[in-house]
């Protein structure tokens, strides 16, 4: 479902920072990207977002090669990639549930018909007593499944977390790692980019390892 061949990416008029970058994220697949500070994890990461193009080689995203889409196609392409950032991006005036209904309200549906599934996706994740709560009051954990519920709402067929078990204490990474491998199971596409090295020996999944500039994969 995404496809890069020979993807390079500098900066400015930097050296490349990633280079000859050749892998394939398949549908339903579950991967962890991994390598150390400052090798390009968050890069590869706003590359599979669409939120920055390579400057060599090329990306194919949902069979469409990124370099032909438009601004326009982007939305929808957009829409079936659910993204956690690092610092989760939750809207502090915002309670748990209008958080997570927010994707949905601003493609204009009514309340009406995404109710029920906002709650249901809340309680999912182990948030029900949290509905009404603001980001202020809630916990790392708390807030960290928050942010994966509004990723999931809009049902994508990815789902890319940059360091979701970031913030939060062994016990609550485990739970977040069974909700990541539930989602999984239902037909969802995982890349966990971590540096958690305990999270990532609980399971057998396969591994991107970013490391000089390159990609190694231990499948
Ligand atoms: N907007 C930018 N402009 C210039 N250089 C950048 C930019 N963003 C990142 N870099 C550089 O690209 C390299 C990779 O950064 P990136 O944030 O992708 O790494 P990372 O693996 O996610 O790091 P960390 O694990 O510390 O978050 C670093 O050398 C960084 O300084």
């Amino acid at each position: 479902m995404i496809r890069f061949d020979q993807v390079g990416l500098r900066y400015d008029a930097g050296e490349e920072i990633l280079s000859d970058l050749d892998f394939e994220i398949r549908k339903q697949s579950f991967q962890f990207l991994t390598g150390p500070s400052g090798a390009g994890k968050t890069s590869l990461l706003r590359m599979l977002f669409l939120a920055l193009k390579p400057t060599r080689g090329s990306i194919s995203m949902l069979g469409r090669d990124v370099a032909t889409l438009s601004r326009r196609d982007l939305p929808s392409i957009r829409r079936r990639i659910g993204v956690v950032f690092q610092d989760f991006r939750l809207l502090d005036h915002m309670t748990t549930f209008e958080n997570v209904a927010l994707p949905l309200r601003v493609r204009g549906r009514s309340e009406a018909s995404y109710r029920q599934d906002v709650v249901d996706l809340i309680e999912w994740v182990g948030l029900g007593a949290r509905m009404n709560a603001y980001p202020a009051t809630m916990s790392g954990g708390e807030k960290q499944r928050a942010a994966i519920a509004r990723a999931l709402i809009d049902q994508p067929d990815i789902l890319l977390a940059d360091e979701p078990t970031g913030n939060v204490d062994p016990p609550m990474a485990r739970r977040l790692l069974r909700l990541f491998l539930e989602l999984n199971r239902t037909g969802t596409a995982v890349v966990i980019a971590t540096h958690d090295f305990g999270l990532m020996d609980q399971i057998g999944a396969r591994r991107l390892v970013l490391g000089e500039g390159r990609l190694v994969i231990q499948d």
